[in-house]
């Protein structure tokens, strides 16, 4: 819990006045959040843009006005939590269920940056599954043509039922552990007509921020690696 505290809370560091800024989903961004909302408190003057409806929920009740698309010119930061992070600082995401608007807002902000404990730090991204968000319209015929990509997708459940996400599609969560070529996948996921979108992040990611061995919190830039 500290560890997701000390990075989480680090990267509002990032966030100047009159900035707007994508709030990511999820444990670790939580902290990130909630150290916005105090530095609101204190005066700073943002707009947030919320990657999920708990997220929205969670940024009112700190304080922290948000934002209409048709009101902002840019968003200048996006932060948010992974499920992995590879050397490169590519990216699994959406273990939340948030990958799709988590990456719209990734994917528009000037400057994207990850929070991520040491747990979440591999090598080679696929020990945890990737999620694919698929519309229910055929989600059968969707689920077989990701088969026959070989990802052994498997549909998320809640209470018993499909998992349903704030876009109010399902999700698939695939294998993709024998995967070399990720951003191919991302790509050939994608091109199916029933995918809306997966929660492979690749070449996205600026700065990643997380804990080295002696526990001292680390910037890792993509610029500077
Ligand atoms: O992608 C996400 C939600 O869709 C989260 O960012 C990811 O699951 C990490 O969450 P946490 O910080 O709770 O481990």
């Amino acid at each position: 819990m500290d560890e997701k505290k000390r990075v989480g809370e680090k990267a509002a560091d990032f966030v100047e006045d009159g900035m707007v800024v994508g709030l990511g989903t999820g444990s670790t961004v939580y902290y990130t959040i909630m150290k916005l909302g105090q530095r609101v408190k204190e005066g700073l003057n943002i707009q947030g843009i919320p990657t999920s409806v708990q997220t929205e929920e969670l940024a009112k009740k700190a304080g922290i006005p948000l934002a209409n698309f048709k009101d902002i010119e840019q968003i200048d930061v996006a932060i948010d939590g992974a499920d992995e992070v590879d050397t490169n600082l590519d990216l699994i995401k959406g273990g939340g269920g948030a990958l799709l608007r988590e990456k719209i807002i990734a994917k528009a902000a000037k400057k994207f940056i990850v929070v991520a404990t040491p747990f979440k730090m591999v090598e080679k991204l696929g020990a945890f599954r990737l999620p694919v968000e698929v519309v229910p319209f055929g989600a059968e015929l969707t689920e077989k043509h990701i088969r026959e990509l070989g990802n052994d997708p498997i549909l998320r459940l809640f209470e018993g039922k499909p998992y349903k996400t704030d876009n109010g599609n399902y999700i698939f969560d695939c294998d993709i552990s024998h995967t070399l070529h990720t951003k191919e996948l991302e790509e050939k996921l994608n091109m199916f007509p029933g995918v809306v979108e997966n929660g492979l992040f690749i070449n996205m990611s600026d700065i990643v921020i997380s804990l080295d061995q002696e526990k001292n919190v680390v910037l890792i830039d993509r610029n500077h690696k």
